[in-house]
């Protein structure tokens, strides 16, 4: 199954609001739609919407005005932006050429997870060694965030395919929760074990022992390396870094901007209210009540074990 595809001169996505209750494609034919689709997170993760970008312009046609609503969709994630403009260069050859661009960077998405689920499950458990390891995972950083297989959790289900996974530890990830919906929907279909911890968990566990790693994904690498993940994966970087538990990144090179030189550089989308005040629909919290909702945050470099991407490890 794939997350997003182009089938039919439309794209076809996995609507990820619907999760897990029920796996339902969407077909999308319009910008418009498709904007609608990538804000209320029915298409999410960055690996996957850099596709729905590329696959938006093909969309859009020339107009100019609706490539630039597609872009600023959702701020953070850097292959949103990548994708547009990738697949947008290619406008003046014609559609055909538009949409050639963007099916190449959907299968170099896919050959791009394959190549860190190895990478990072060749480092992670290399093979002179023998042992299972316990994982701790934030977010949703699986197939439903890619095309066909995920970045931190394709290294995961690589792990489990050798016969080298114990467990997986997922946060639920408040508010929208992907760990929750999302990350165990796909454990569960991989028949990967695995528990649900609550996100204030994270660094507690860690700090008892018995976690060999915790591995997220990315939606922005600046160029020293600092690190824009689901709001979170700073707490639980401090927390490896208390307990002496290493740290990865797992993330396409395409997440990595050089054009960002630091992580205080990195817009990080503010969500509103609304989404921390209810839980799927139901209030939570007194009428009236105000919040804050950061989507991400920034882990800084120095926090960060290595950076696998899909062609190399990265060393502080
Ligand atoms: C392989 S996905 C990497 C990141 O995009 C992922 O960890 C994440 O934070 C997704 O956030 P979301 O708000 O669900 O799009």
């Amino acid at each position: 199954m794939r997350t997003i595809d182009w089938v039919d001169g439309a794209i076809e996505l996995v609507d990820q609001t619907r999760l897990p209750d029920e796996c339902v494609t969407v077909r999308i034919t319009t910008v418009d739609e498709l904007i609608g689709a990538i804000r209320r997170l029915a298409v999410r993760g960055a690996p996957a919407l850099g596709v729905a970008g590329a696959l938006g312009v093909v969309l859009a046609g020339g107009d100019h005005d609706a490539i630039a609503r597609l872009r600023a969709a959702r701020p953070t994630a850097v292959n949103l932006g990548w994708g547009v403009d990738q697949a947008a260069a290619w406008l003046a050859q014609g559609r055909e050429a538009v949409l050639a661009t963007a099916l190449r960077i959907r299968d170099e998405d896919i050959a791009a997870c394959v190549a860190m689920g190895e990478r990072g499950a060749d480092l992670l458990a290399p093979a002179e060694t023998t042992g299972r390891l316990r994982i701790m995972t934030i977010c949703n950083t699986g197939a439903l965030a890619a095309v066909e297989r995920g970045t931190a959790l394709g290294v995961v289900q690589t792990l489990h395919e050798r016969g080298r996974l114990a467990e997986v530890l997922a946060l639920e990830t408040r508010p929208l929760l992907q760990g929750a919906r999302l990350t165990c929907w796909e454990l569960g279909r991989m028949g990967a074990r695995h528990r649900l911890v609550t996100d204030g968990a994270g660094p507690y566990l860690l700090a008892g022992g018995g976690i060999d790693a915790v591995l997220i994904g990315a939606d922005r690498i600046a160029a020293n390396g600092d690190t824009a993940n689901k709001i979170g994966s700073y707490a639980l970087a401090l927390g490896a870094a208390r307990a002496g538990v290493p740290f990865f990144v797992v993330a396409p090179e395409t997440t990595i901007d050089f054009a960002t030189p630091s992580g205080e550089h990195i817009e990080i989308e503010d969500r509103g209210p609304e989404e921390v005040v209810t839980v799927r629909g139901v209030r939570v919290a007194p009428e009236g009540t105000g919040a804050v909702n950061p989507a991400f945050d920034v882990t800084p470099h120095d926090l960060i074990t290595a950076i696998i991407t899909d062609k190399r490890v990265i060393r502080p």
